[in-house]
């Protein structure tokens, strides 16, 4: 048996005449976390769905821990720690209530749910508004009680669809620091995102996603290696007409595109050129997304 905390085989799941996923392969292991990204539509926040049980798939299996969802729903349930991409708290109750009730619901009690709790509220740092109602608190606030109750109980796979949406800068870095803590425990860990430098930041692995299937999959230098940087110099003179050839010129700027940035500046160097000024642009994420053409036209 596989040793992934999570695998989905061949999903395919249909609304209508739209396959929201249509062929959807994944494996996540232990301590893994793996960055969901694709444009909008593209079956993100539906995988997410069908492994937490939320929807059903048309076709296809999914196993957590090894424990076939459809077979033991609520046994699995209690593995998987969720933030919904909208904010799904109850407004009259405070982060205290709230998370008393979640924990609950994966089956933490007494002293179980009281030392879980205690954790999670430390970690989201959540001690000054744990006596208010949800509803009056801000995004941010409301975002790190949400992740504070996917937390609770260590699951061994998280299911984070957006968790950063309308997060300010220090909000963003402690949610980040909690997922990267988590993984390093050993959780599995699905991570959705538009904004690709958070994925630097936790060293994710990538699942990119097109029309319901993942395109490509693998950890980000592979899949960066052999993507197309590029060279921005301002040169002390006019730009020769030879070089113009290799790239283009925008606003005075020569740009000329490289597998190896630095390998082509020591080449302009070489040949006599004084730049004024010199940007390399590494192959980004922003490129590979590019590449795939996920972007939406
Ligand atoms: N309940 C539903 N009924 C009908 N169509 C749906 C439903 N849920 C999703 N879809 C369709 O399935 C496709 C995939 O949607 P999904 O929400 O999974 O995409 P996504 O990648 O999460 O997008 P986003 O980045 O905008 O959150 C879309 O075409 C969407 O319109």
């Amino acid at each position: 048996m596989s040793d992934d905390s999570l695998v989905a085989t061949d999903l395919v799941k249909r609304y209508g005449s739209v396959a929201a996923l249509d062929g959807f392969h994944l494996t996540v292991a232990p301590g893994e976390i793996v960055g969901l990204v694709g444009a909008n539509g593209s079956g993100k926040t539906t995988f997410v769905e069908v492994v937490t049980g939320l929807t059903r798939a048309d076709q296809g299996e999914v196993r957590v821990l090894g424990i076939d969802i459809r077979r033991k729903a609520r046994e699995v349930r209690r593995h998987i720690g969720f933030t919904p991409q909208d904010i799904s708290l109850y407004y009259s109750a405070t982060p205290r209530e709230n998370l008393r009730l979640f924990g609950g619901l994966v089956g933490l009690r007494r002293a179980a749910l009281a030392s879980a709790m205690a954790e999670a509220i430390a970690e989201m740092q959540l001690d000054a508004v744990l006596d208010r109602p949800v509803g009056l608190l801000s995004g941010g606030q409301q975002r790190r009680v949400q992740v504070a109750s996917a937390m609770l109980g260590a699951p061994a796979l998280m299911l984070l669809d957006e968790p950063t949406a309308g997060a300010d800068p220090p909000t963003r870095q402690s949610l980040l620091a909690a997922v990267r803590k988590r993984a390093e425990a050993g959780a599995a860990i699905v991570y959705t995102t538009h904004y690709l430098p958070e994925l630097s930041d936790l060293d994710a692995t990538l699942a990119v996603i097109r029309d319901g299937r993942v395109v490509a999959r693998g950890d980000q230098a592979t899949l960066l290696s052999g993507l197309v940087g590029e060279v921005r110099v301002r040169l002390a003179d006019a730009v020769p007409d030879r070089l113009r050839d290799r790239g283009e010129v925008v606003d005075g700027e020569l740009r000329i595109p490289s597998a190896d940035p630095a390998q082509t500046l020591a080449e302009l160097l070489a040949d006599g050129h004084v730049p004024a000024s010199v940007d390399l642009r590494k192959p980004s994420l922003d490129d590979l997304y590019r590449a795939l053409e996920v972007t939406t036209p």
